[in-house]
């Protein structure tokens, strides 16, 4: 499994990247606004990150139709050849998606929350989908299980006819909560997971790990004052 980081905060993005597990970054509007981020200076903020991270920076289109995102997405994978167009699961989404892959750029397609969308998405030649978890569970569904579902349904097929170069389509676990999400979502042979850092920060952590460092500081102390 893959980690992407969920954010669009470059203090964050450089924190997770010196780690030196972070595979890329997933941004949308609502982390870009939360980060008091203004439109003219959208383009310039992912081109930072994309400075950051040798991997798939997904930048997200909120156009409405078809040729809207398209044109969107040609600006936002002329930034730098790691952009990836985030572009929502939708009628006009899914033609945009076509229509970008067909240029040979990758797309990202989000707020997917269905089999039938992600399969959809695949056929239109997404190289990510990323089926959402947390917001099923805000709703008191299971998130995880139709995250498995997605990744069962994507994994029974070849897909790489329909996509940029012939790559496999990855599936993204998206709105990430938990190191629990983490750990299923890998069980079940979802390709990435990607995590707010505040989850990330969580992964790193066990009680035990930490209960072990301090006996093994411990019994060290003893062998050099031996
Ligand atoms: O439900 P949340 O925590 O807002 O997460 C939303 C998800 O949407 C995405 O835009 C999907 O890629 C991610 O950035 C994020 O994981």
């Amino acid at each position: 499994m893959k980690f992407f980081l969920d954010t669009a905060d470059l203090d964050e993005i450089k924190e997770a990247a010196s780690w030196g597990a972070l595979a890329g970054v997933t941004t949308n509007p609502t982390l870009y606004s939360r980060i008091g981020g203004k439109l003219a200076d959208f383009h310039n903020h992912i081109a930072r990150i994309c400075e950051i991270v040798d991997g798939p920076v997904s930048a997200e289109s909120v156009a409405m139709t078809r040729d809207e995102i398209v044109r969107d997405g040609r600006e936002l994978a002329a930034i730098a050849p790691n952009v990836v167009v985030k572009i929502p699961t939708m009628v006009e989404g899914l033609a945009a998606c076509r229509q970008l892959a067909d240029e040979g750029i990758r797309v990202n397609m989000t707020l997917c929350f269905s089999v039938p969308q992600a399969i959809l998405a695949a056929r239109a030649g997404a190289r990510y989908i990323s089926p959402f978890v947390g917001r099923f569970d805000d709703i008191s569904e299971n998130g995880l299980a139709q995250l498995e579902d997605v990744v069962t349904a994507i994994n029974n097929y070849d897909y790489s006819e329909n996509t940029v170069n012939g790559e496999q389509v990855e599936i993204i676990a998206a709105s990430v909560r938990s190191a629990n999400h983490v750990t299923q979502a890998a069980l079940m042979g979802a390709d990435i997971a990607t995590v707010p850092f505040a989850v990330l920060k969580k992964m790193v952590q066990h009680p035990l790990t930490d209960r072990g460092l301090e006996a093994f500081l411990k019994d060290w102390e003893k062998v050099a004052n031996a």
